[in-house]
């Protein structure tokens, strides 16, 4: 919606303006950032509000008006101070100290629902001392992409940001990896934390420890506050660390989701996922896929991602050195690899249908299973995504009774070269999997086939799904595609009963 200047926005309360704003970050001092002021744009139209969000932070979706978005959100007007945020960082492995917020602020604090505090963070919304001279703004291609990814990631179970808003600007921007002049937009984000593995990166490439002991205070106090007044709260603090960034890399991986930008500048604090640039869900199964045109040598390729997570933790115990022992650093991250191996498998375990318990099928059949079925996706080059959903449209309980019902119905193409090789490891993939059915109770059946509508998604936002809601709105700014895309990707997989009553 656009609305004209005319209209006077102050004779009513904003309840976006009005949350209780708690100024967390802004409480550390100016070392850690600087004030920044909005751009001013030609237009605002507002392009997404994430309702769901709004429920998060105690505010009823019929309360906000778009006009209340537009003008917290487009206009920034109501609130300040906005806090460019300093950090350094690792990018494709070279040590960047030029960085910063460039096109985003953190915009407020606030606490949810259920008391944990979150960022409210822009993107797109001006330069900044950290701009580089570079525009400061975000494509909306750019800002299509995004709320998009974390909404799909969010509906996966991933751990992740997610877009408040989304306000067309009216500018015209010139990129190089975009048809240009294209059009501009700004984000607002809700982030666990803003605060990278890179603002520590900073603090010990200016030798301050002071600063790094006084922010990893903040850190534990308000994002792993059950170590407060624990001995050794620093170490714990960095284990917790190690073992949820395992835990996400896991959580990408099962999904099928390439980042393609993981530098340290892109790692929360709070080991969350974020910052969606030219991320992209596989299409078929193969550790080699780059997602990123840039990423010349596949650093960040699909397969390398829990690599790279690690290299990124071993780069943190630099800054925390004077702080933490660093033979108890090592010793902590040697377990990332116990903490994404049992993830993983326990999330394509489900993916299959089972579960890794007492009561379901073992770790050792488990990964069993897991290896046939990632040598049978790599070798027949079937959809990733595909199979899976194959597997949840298709399951019927006499697959118990004969190995033969296995996907009686579908047909596995394969390159001609790999066709035998395919059809026996098809056949063995059956007999195991016809094994493990048999491993449970027949009454088990309905869990199973329920297991599968949870973990597998009717829709994967892969890169032909976004360019087929991209193309309407460049040619004739029709926004219902990708508005009908966003409701798939909310309905894509089952969500377990208590959190369907929860209303997620
Ligand atoms: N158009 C731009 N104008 C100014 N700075 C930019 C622009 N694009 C990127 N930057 C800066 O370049 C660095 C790396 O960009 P990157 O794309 O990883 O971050 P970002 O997407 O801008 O922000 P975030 O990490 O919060 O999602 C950041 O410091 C960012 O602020
Ligand atoms: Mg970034």
């Amino acid at each position: 919606m656009v609305l004209p200047d005319s209209i006077d926005r102050f004779h009513v309360s904003n309840p976006l303006t009005e949350l209780a704003y708690e100024p967390a970050f802004e409480r550390l001092g100016d070392d850690y950032y600087d004030s920044v002021t909005a751009a001013e744009f030609p237009r605002h139209t507002l392009r997404f509000r994430n309702d769901d969000l709004l429920l998060r932070f105690g505010l009823r979706p019929d309360t906000v008006s778009d006009a209340d978005f537009i003008d917290a959100f487009g206009y920034f007007r109501g609130r300040q101070p906005f806090l460019a945020m300093r950090y350094h960082g690792y990018q494709f492995g070279e040590y960047n100290s030029r960085l910063g917020d460039g096109r985003g602020f953190l915009y407020g604090q606030v606490r949810d629902v259920q008391g944990e505090l979150y960022d409210l963070g822009t993107k797109g919304s001006g330069t900044t001392p950290y701009s580089r001279g570079a525009d400061g703004r975000l494509t909306l291609k750019g800002g299509v992409r995004e709320v998009l990814a974390a909404e799909m990631l969010h509906r996966l179970g991933v751990r992740t940001s997610r877009c408040l808003s989304l306000i067309e600007t009216g500018e015209a921007l010139w990129r190089g990896d975009e048809p240009s002049p294209t059009r501009s937009s700004v984000m607002v984000r809700v982030a666990r934390s803003h605060i990278r593995f890179g603002t520590f990166e900073r603090l010990h490439y200016l030798g301050r420890q002071d600063l790094t002991q006084t922010l990893l205070n903040h850190v534990i106090q308000f994002y792993y506050p059950h170590l407060i007044d624990q001995p050794d709260a620093y170490l714990r603090f960095y284990a917790e660390l190690v073992q949820r960034v395992a835990e996400l890399a896991a959580q990408w991986m099962s999904v099928g989701f390439c980042h393609a930008v993981l530098n340290t500048d892109n790692m929360s604090i709070a080991a969350e996922s974020f910052d969606y640039g030219p991320y992209a869900f596989i299409q078929q199964y193969d550790p080699q896929f780059t997602a990123a045109y840039f990423d010349y040598y596949g650093r960040y390729c699909y397969g390398n991602q829990p690599t790279a997570c690690l290299w990124n933790l071993q780069m943190l115990q630099v800054p925390l050195k004077g702080l933490i022992e660093a033979f108890e650093m090592e010793t902590v991250l040697a377990q990332f690899d116990v903490h994404y191996e049992r993830t993983y498998c326990e999330r394509m375990v489900r993916k299959l249908g089972f579960e890794v318990s007492l009561e379901g099928i073992s770790i050792e059949v488990g990964q069993e299973l897991l290896r046939r079925t990632l040598k049978l996706l790599w070798e027949s080059k079937v959809g990733y995504h595909d199979f899976f959903l194959a597997l949840r449209q298709q399951f019927a309980p006499n697959w118990r009774e004969d190995a033969t019902h296995i996907f009686a119905q579908a047909e596995i193409d394969a390159p001609q070269a790999q066709a035998e090789t395919v059809s026996v490891l098809f056949q063995q993939w059956r007999q195991f999997y016809h094994q493990v059915l048999n491993h449970l109770p027949i009454d088990e059946m309905d869990a199973v086939a329920q297991r599968l509508r949870q973990h597998n998604p009717m829709t994967v936002i892969i890169r032909p799904e976004i360019e087929a809601v991209w193309e309407p709105i460049a040619q004739d700014d029709d926004w219902q595609p990708f508005y009908a895309l966003l409701d798939r990707t909310r309905q894509s997989v089952e969500l377990p009963v208590d959190e369907r009553l929860a209303g997620k």
